[in-house]
């Protein structure tokens, strides 16, 4: 698994050079990068359309990492769990896979759902802080790698994070007093902290950050 710092050109640059890329290697990182954070983008600014926001919420100053991950599925390990169910510490998460493994849960019925690779698509999932920001309007996606098919898969994982300093905080058009603010305002490396600190670093972190816990 690697992880680099793909908001930035001095991230990705730092990121090719540790693993002594090719050019044409380095070619491919930069311009995924590239696209796959246009891409976020434009989700981004979908969903802060759909709630009808009329303010400035771009997304400039955004940490974003990119996490490359290698599972060494084979017809041994059919069955096997990758990675166990989990929401991500992200805003939005795109997964871009080459090998059918991928499933999302349902949160009516509690079943997971596959998401199978589909040649042009990317997918998209929102994570813990798509609850906190939207103020409860949005719900986490929650899901789990598990082999169904005997072949080494890789995965990329784009992960928007929030303002590299500011706070993720519903903004106050989304507060009022029929809907109350739901979560206090945290920055994501506060709630990264949080979710690895627990007793269970599978479980969204998200009920150690609501404003009022009882509820
Ligand atoms: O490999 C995948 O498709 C998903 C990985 C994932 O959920 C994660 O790294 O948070
Ligand atoms: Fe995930």
């Amino acid at each position: 698994m690697t992880m680099f710092d793909a908001g930035t050109p001095q991230g990705v640059q730092e990121f090719c050079s540790q693993l002594e890329v090719s050019d044409h290697q380095r070619k491919v990182i930069e311009s995924y990068s590239e696209s796959v954070i246009a891409l976020g983008i434009e989700i981004w600014e979908k969903l802060v359309a759909s709630l009808g926001l009329k303010g400035d919420y771009s997304i400039d100053d955004w940490q974003i990492y990119l996490k490359m991950s290698k599972y060494n599925f084979s017809p041994e390990t059919i069955s096997s769990v990758g990675l166990p169910k989990h929401t991500d510490v992200s805003f939005v998460t795109l997964i871009d896979d080459d090998v059918a493994a991928l499933e999302v849960m349902n949160n009516k019925s509690g079943e997971f759902v596959a998401v199978d690779p589909l040649p042009g698509s990317t997918v998209v999932l929102l994570g813990d802080f798509g609850p906190a920001w939207s103020n409860g309007k949005f719900s986490n996606a929650t899901h789990r790698v598990l082999c169904r098919d005997p072949s080494p898969r890789v995965s990329i994982n784009t992960f928007l994070m929030g303002p590299r300093e500011g706070a993720v905080e519903a903004p106050e058009e989304l507060v009022d007093d029929q809907h109350p603010r739901l979560y206090v305002p945290f920055t994501w490396e506060y709630y990264r902290t949080l979710q690895y600190a627990s007793e269970d670093s599978w479980k969204p972190a998200l009920a150690n950050v609501l404003v009022n816990p009882s509820s």
